[in-house]
């Protein structure tokens, strides 16, 4: 990779390009990786905003496949020198069955090592999630924790499960042996939860928020601390990353990182209102309007519901009892590992990631 350091040589695979985060992570590449020759974009689903990328100077090549599929798999990978493996089933909401959940992240992720180790890439970099260390099923509180903060990491929900599983099989891969003889580097990066530019379940609470008359009601205390990131500070560590793994493989290769900026430390629904707010929605009650056991008995209910009206039809809301515990217990990361071990500084400011996300909700269709 050094030699070709100068001169336009690398070539690059984003796993999950298209999506929230995967976009984010083409784009950041195209701009901040002068070293880029072809960046290839795998994805089960291609956007059309893919057309306008392929006029630069790098060979943009859209590929759409399924990580699930071993042989399409390794042919995306084939000749790679790096791949960031963002694709994922994130879905906590029971849209999808436990067993896809698993053979997306789990078996797509074991499919993404087995091609690196066949065809030869050394560089592999995997989306984690705070999930797979919490909120555990118990609803321990993780305070400002770091990567290496004691805490019991149990969890029930095929979402965090297979995200934990497919972490531990991409930290378990470096340093094995791939085509040419050469050690596999690999690493994890673990976001809480990620805004920005094109989140999905912020445009639901907007849109809410508008049928709501233009209010929405605290369900959670404010003192709840949820962890956030910008997306646009999550694509710029996995750019850094990407770019110092062989330098440091020493170092880095096997580790994880938290993804982290200088967010705010705020409830979820607080966090919310920073970019809601502007946009004219208001969150009404200064304590939570419903007492809890209520919203307990409505998140089980909704779950009984949803498992009646399958046959039917799905039914999938926000509030089941996973989101809930999720959103009603404390956890958020003040750590400084990637700085030290990488020289990451989060590119976007507070201010700037927020008036950047404010921008973006008052494009959504909907707004006034
Ligand atoms: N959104 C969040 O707050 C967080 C997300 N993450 C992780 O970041 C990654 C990206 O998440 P988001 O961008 O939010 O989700 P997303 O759903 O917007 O993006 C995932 C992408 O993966 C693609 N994909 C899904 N199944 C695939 C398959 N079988 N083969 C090929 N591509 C497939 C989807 O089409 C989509 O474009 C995921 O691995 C997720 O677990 C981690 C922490 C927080
Ligand atoms: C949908 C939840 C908010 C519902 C509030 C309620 C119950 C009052 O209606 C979201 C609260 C926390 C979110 C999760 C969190 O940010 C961590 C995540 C990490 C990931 O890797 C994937 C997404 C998510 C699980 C995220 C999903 C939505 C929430 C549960």
């Amino acid at each position: 990779m050094a030699d070709s350091a100068e001169t336009q040589e690398l070539v690059y695979l984003v796993t999950g390009g298209c999506g929230f985060l995967g976009e984010h992570v083409v784009r950041m590449l195209l701009q901040r990786e002068p070293r880029l020759r072809e960046l290839r974009i795998f994805d089960l689903h291609l956007g059309p905003w893919l057309e306008e990328l392929k006029t630069g100077p790098v060979q943009v090549t859209a590929i759409q496949g399924d990580v699930t599929q071993a042989h399409e798999v390794a042919a995306a990978v084939a000749g790679a020198h790096v791949v960031i493996h963002t694709a994922g089933l994130v879905d906590v909401f029971g849209k999808t069955s436990p067993e896809t959940i698993h053979e997306v992240n789990v078996q797509g992720t074991q499919n993404v090592i087995e091609a690196c180790v066949q065809t030869g890439t050394r560089f592999l970099i995997y989306t984690s999630s705070m999930e797979v260390v919490g909120p555990n099923i118990k609803g321990q509180p993780f305070y400002r924790g770091n990567e290496n903060t004691p805490y019991e990491a149990v969890h029930r929900h095929p979402y965090p499960c297979s995200k934990a599983l497919a972490e531990q099989l991409v930290l378990e891969a470096n340093g094995r042996e791939v085509l040419g003889g050469l050690p596999l580097v690999t690493c994890a990066l673990r976001p809480t939860g990620i805004y920005g530019e094109g989140h999905q379940i912020m445009r639901d609470f907007y849109h809410q928020g508008l049928r709501l008359g233009g209010r929405l009601f605290r369900a959670i205390p404010a003192s709840v601390e949820h962890g956030r990131v910008y997306v646009g500070n999550v694509a710029w560590m996995h750019v850094l990353v990407a770019r110092e793994l062989e330098h440091r493989a020493a170092l880095m290769g096997g580790q994880v990182y938290f993804c982290y900026d200088n967010s705010p430390y705020k409830s979820y629904e607080d966090f919310n209102m920073e970019f809601l707010g502007p946009c004219g929605l208001r969150l009404v009650g200064t304590r939570p309007l419903m007492p809890y056991w209520l919203l307990v008995l409505l998140a089980a209910l909704n779950t009984l519901l949803q498992w009646l009206l399958r046959p039917l039809m799905l039914y999938a809301p926000l509030l089941n009892p996973y989101t809930l515990a999720v959103a009603n217990t404390t956890f958020t990361v003040s750590t400084d590992k990637a700085r030290r071990h990488f020289g990451y500084e989060p590119l976007f400011s507070w201010e700037e990631s927020r008036t950047r996300t404010i921008r973006w909700v008052q494009t959504v269709e909907g707004s006034a």
